[in-house]
């Protein structure tokens, strides 16, 4: 065997080894969504100031610094160096789209808030689709279609199931948000809340997990249904999940300990330094090395959100409006983050199977 044959084998061997730790960190970095959902079930909702504080902490845990690596993942999946072209590109990237989202906050609350939920939906559903096919080893997962498919499901899972379960609270995020800019708005929001709207969305999007689901099955035979298995039990748990535990709460540690932390792994697989790391089972050091690279755009981050809010019309003076804030600089955030994603998506040939 040549040298140049025995470096890929181990460099294949070492990739299998980290993705299934990171696999394994994703179960266990679940377990605060699972008891949340048993002690919700068990207990009861906690008061609503506790269910704040995974969002809260979020600002700083895994959240917003989940997308502040974005300035080094295409390079690192490329295996290119980071140059000041490619941290020039990404800057004006998140410049550009930026600010014409928050332009559009400013002079059209309503239609900003509708879409900040359907790019959270694809965007919450293509972090999935990378997860299902790298750390679950979904083969069910073969074509486009049923990738496109699964996209909606695991992003209609946090956005859809809340509004059927809990309309009174999503209704009330939602509005606060919208008064930030225009207190007179959030009306034309209501609609969404009426329970034949509501059922409709039940109706549609259980069936669409049901054919998902059911679609994955068919495509896989008995003795390797594992990676089915595990989807179709994520999936269910989602459901459960989001159908128990308010949204305030089930949210922000969704965000944390489920989208984020697949996609904080992700950056760490790309980045040759970390994923030794996770490969050797050194979690911390890898963690290190993430916290490293990500303080100085999650300050940068931090600054966007203070500019946020002395530029809405309305000072925030309640928990509330804080957190109508913060989502309203996520959401300016996220549409960049999106454009990334999707090219390490190209990168790693999630659409092309
Ligand atoms: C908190 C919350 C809501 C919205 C949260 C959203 C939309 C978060 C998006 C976060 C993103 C895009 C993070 C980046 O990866 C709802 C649904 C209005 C309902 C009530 C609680
Ligand atoms: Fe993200």
């Amino acid at each position: 065997m040549t040298g140049d044959a025995i470096d890929r084998r181990t460099d294949v061997r070492a990739s299998v080894e980290g993705r299934s730790r990171a696999a394994r960190l994703t179960l266990w970095f679940g377990s605060p969504l699972a008891v949340a959902a048993v002690a919700t079930i068990a207990f009861g909702a906690p008061p609503l100031v506790y269910q704040y504080v995974p969002l809260a902490l979020s600002v700083l845990v895994l959240g917003l610094p989940h997308g502040a690596v974005d300035h080094l993942v295409v390079p690192r999946a490329r295996d290119d160096p980071v140059t000041p072209r490619s941290l020039a590109f990404v800057g004006v990237l998140y410049l550009l789209l930026g600010s014409a989202y928050a332009l559009v906050w400013v002079l059209a609350p309503v239609a900003a808030f509708v879409l900040f939920i359907l790019v959270t939906l694809v965007h919450w559903g293509q972090g999935d689709v990378y997860a299902l096919l790298e750390f679950v080893g979904a083969d069910h997962l073969e074509t486009r279609a049923s990738r496109l498919l699964t996209l909606l499901v695991r992003g209609g899972l946090p956005m859809l199931v809340p509004l059927v379960a809990f309309p009174a609270q999503y209704a009330f995020v939602a509005e606060t948000i919208v008064e930030l800019f225009d207190p007179g708005a959030a009306t034309a929001l209501e609609p969404l809340f009426e329970p034949a709207v509501r059922a409709a969305v039940a109706v549609g999007f259980g069936s669409l997990i049901a054919l998902s689901l059911a679609l994955g099955f068919c495509r896989t035979s008995p003795g390797e249904r594992r990676p089915w298995l595990a989807d179709a039990a994520e999936t269910l748990g989602l459901v459960g999940y989001f159908a128990t535990v308010p949204p305030i709460l089930a949210i922000g540690l969704y965000f944390c300990f489920w989208h984020s932390l697949r996609h904080v792994l992700r950056t760490m697989l790309v980045d040759p330094v970390a994923s030794a790391a996770l490969e050797r089972g050194a979690i911390r050091a890898a963690f290190r090395r993430f916290a490293r690279d990500a303080t100085p755009l999650t300050v940068a981050a931090l600054a966007v959100l203070v500019g946020i809010w002395l530029v809405v019309p309305r000072t925030p003076a309640t928990v509330p409006d804080v957190l109508a804030v913060y989502l309203v600089g996520i959401a300016v955030l996220t549409l960049p983050h999106v454009v990334v994603v999707s090219l390490l998506d190209r990168e790693e040939g999630i659409w092309s199977p």
